[in-house]
């Protein structure tokens, strides 16, 4: 039996505990502008159906979604493409290894992605956003990111977007072997412009748990009634995020949480947990693997204390 949060200060003991560990971790630096980040920030947002939430640790502190933004990409390109015509470019299989490699774009035979959240899937995803320009485009996912948190001012951190922009070259390499394998067919610096903008996307951890609990009731904004996104597409974007949503270390932590979730190299994370509530946490200090050390403490605590593993009912 699941019990809800009831009050902030549940979530600050747990913020509180989970903080010893954020000295196990660093911040990401291959970006460069995200290495101004604290490592000692965390903050916990959780958001139920019913619009009850509740939030802890630094709160106003903003996150650029990074790797989170793959999710919402994937969610909008199949509502416009459809789900056969996406999963015919990009596949639907973990891979056991870092978000960036490129090696089983090689060995994987016809070249094809494994699936949307590593780097060369989503790169491939991003390439299927409609429109004229990288500006019209961006302004659809910014617009369907301001639907999914009901928050008109979400808008994205130039810094960072610039910042990667500049040092994307494994994104570029990525790309540049996508478009001899014709699996995407457009300027690669166009892609790559986009792509940047797309990850510097910027919220706090309540916009995240927000999302998150759009994600968690299929697709449906309770509060305004609205289906933001179709069900059986809200169901693909959570399986994903079981399988593959915390990069190579999503095995275990399917094991240890139980949770929906995905994790960038900001240090935010996304959960959904399924009929339930949406969870957003942000701690920029990183494990080896990239994601946030505190934020998957804090996940831990939660799932045991209100009963949140899916694979546990
Ligand atoms: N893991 C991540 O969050 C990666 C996102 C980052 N913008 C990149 O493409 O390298």
């Amino acid at each position: 039996m699941g019990c809800q949060c009831r009050s902030n200060d549940e979530l600050q003991q747990l913020v509180d505990e989970a903080k010893k560990y954020t000295s196990n971790g660093t911040v990401a630096d291959y970006i460069p502008a995200l290495e101004k980040a604290n490592p000692g920030d965390l903050s916990v947002a959780i958001y139920y159906p019913d619009g009850k939430g509740y939030c802890a640790g630094d709160v106003s502190g903003k996150m650029t979604l990074q790797s989170i933004s793959k999710v919402l990409t994937l969610a909008l390109v199949l509502m416009e493409k459809g789900e056969d015509y996406v999963f015919s470019y990009v596949g639907k299989e973990p891979t056991g290894d870092p978000f960036n490699s490129i090696a089983k774009l090689e060995t994987n035979k016809p070249s094809k992605p494994l699936n949307p959240m590593i780097n060369a899937g989503a790169l491939t995803v991003t390439h299927m956003i409609e429109g004229a320009s990288v500006t019209e485009r961006f302004e659809r996912i910014l617009h369907f990111i301001r639907e999914l948190t009901q928050n008109p001012n979400i808008g994205f951190n130039e810094d960072v977007a610039r910042s990667e922009y500049n040092t994307a070259d494994l994104n570029r390499s990525l790309s540049y072997f996508l478009k001899q394998h014709h699996v995407i067919n457009e300027d690669v610096e166009e892609l790559i412009e986009l792509y940047s903008k797309q990850c510097a996307i910027e919220m706090d951890s309540q916009d995240l748990a927000r999302i998150g609990c759009v994600l968690a009731m299929n697709g449906k904004d309770l509060l305004t009634g609205r289906q933001i996104i179709p069900g059986d597409i809200a169901r693909i974007c959570k399986t994903f995020m079981v399988t593959c949503g915390m990069y190579n270390a999503s095995g275990e932590f399917a094991i240890n949480v139980g949770i929906p979730a995905k994790s960038g190299v900001s240090g935010g994370i996304m959960g959904a947990v399924p009929g339930k509530c949406g969870i957003g946490i942000y701690g920029a200090a990183l494990d080896e693997k990239g994601n946030s050390v505190a934020g998957i403490k804090i996940l831990e605590m939660m799932a045991k204390k209100y009963s949140l593993s899916m694979f546990n009912l």
